[in-house]
């Protein structure tokens, strides 16, 4: 069995800038990966099948998982005569923001041109991941980066600050399609990308926490008010800095100092089920 790390993906800031004719609405976003990953194996087969496994009750294990699509996407496309049984550890919540099923869809590339010896580059595999889905490219390459277009052109960039990210995910999944149809452009919230690139270059921990930004976030925070209570209590217990990532419902807080860490955790933990305190990754080669 050959294993990839799938890793989640936060938004540092995500600006949406306008509504394009194809339906889907162009953005600019920087990305980061998380120390909090889903575990994919692999097993070639000689019948030529593709076969996922999954344990996970809330994750689809045909044709509608997106490692699933990966697989099938990269076989007909290079008409790769071998098959493959996936088996899916799913660590990162479902619908919830942090681009899941996106990052086992593009692990499940990389792994893939790795066991069917295919050769292929890392940009050939991230504009393949487009077709599945629009994180799909930033989690083949992973680390850090600006992303633009509908979120397929991937700028790398530099290791953010290093930092604590505390997670916590509020029981109830968001669908993006219905985040982005409820978003009035006018009325959101418009990050400084140029400024959150400039506090990655400079490794300025609180730039990066003055700068986090999300349009996405009024609009989930008006359907779901749990998130807006959830984003106040992290501020209570001492984070430096608290955002919604993605389309939500997942809420990140960034501290800096450890001694924080715990009270954090533990505050949340009273009332929320779903909270994880880990680091961030950062950069490309953690995914190697
Ligand atoms: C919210 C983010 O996760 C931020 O990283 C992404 O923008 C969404 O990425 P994703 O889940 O891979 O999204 P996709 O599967 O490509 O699209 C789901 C739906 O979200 C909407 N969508 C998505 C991306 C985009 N730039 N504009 C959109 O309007 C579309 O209605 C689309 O049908
Ligand atoms: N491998 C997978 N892992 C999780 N969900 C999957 C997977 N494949 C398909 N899905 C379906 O996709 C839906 C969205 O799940 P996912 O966890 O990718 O959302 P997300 O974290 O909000 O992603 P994004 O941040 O890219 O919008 C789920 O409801 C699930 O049914």
């Amino acid at each position: 069995m050959y294993y990839v790390k799938a890793p989640a993906k936060i938004n540092l800031t995500l600006d949406v800038l306008h509504k394009r004719n194809d339906g889907f609405h162009e953005v600019e976003m920087i990305m980061t990966t998380v120390d909090l990953a889903d575990r994919i194996g692999l097993e070639v087969r000689e019948d030529g099948k593709i076969e996922l496994l999954s344990l996970d009750r809330f994750v689809p294990n045909d044709a509608r998982n997106l490692a699933y699509q990966a697989a099938k996407l990269l076989k007909d496309t290079y008409r790769v005569t071998e098959g493959v049984t996936i088996t899916l550890e799913k660590n990162i919540p479902v619908a919830a923001g942090l681009a899941g099923g996106s990052s086992d869809a593009a692990a499940t590339l990389r792994g893939l041109n790795h066991v069917w010896k295919l050769g292929l580059s890392l940009d050939t595999l991230a504009e393949l991941g487009a077709k599945i889905g629009s994180d799909v490219s930033f989690c083949v390459y992973g680390g850090t980066a600006l992303a633009t277009g509908r979120g397929e052109k991937i700028e790398e960039l530099p290791s953010p600050p290093a930092c604590w990210v505390i997670l916590a995910k509020p029981t109830i999944g968001v669908s993006t399609a219905d985040v982005y149809g409820a978003l009035d452009i006018e009325k959101a919230d418009h990050p400084n990308t140029k400024l959150m690139i400039q506090a990655i270059r400079e490794n300025d921990f609180d730039l990066m926490c003055e700068t986090v930004g999300n349009s996405l976030e009024s609009v989930t925070l008006r359907l779901y008010p749990e998130v807006a209570h959830i984003k106040e209590q992290m501020m209570k217990f001492g984070a430096d800095t608290v955002l919604m990532s993605g389309s939500g419902p997942t809420v990140f807080g960034l501290v800096q100092h450890e001694s924080r860490v715990n009270r954090i955790y533990n505050g949340l933990r009273g009332f929320c089920d779903e909270v994880y305190a880990i680091r961030l990754l950062g950069d490309r080669e953690t995914l190697a």
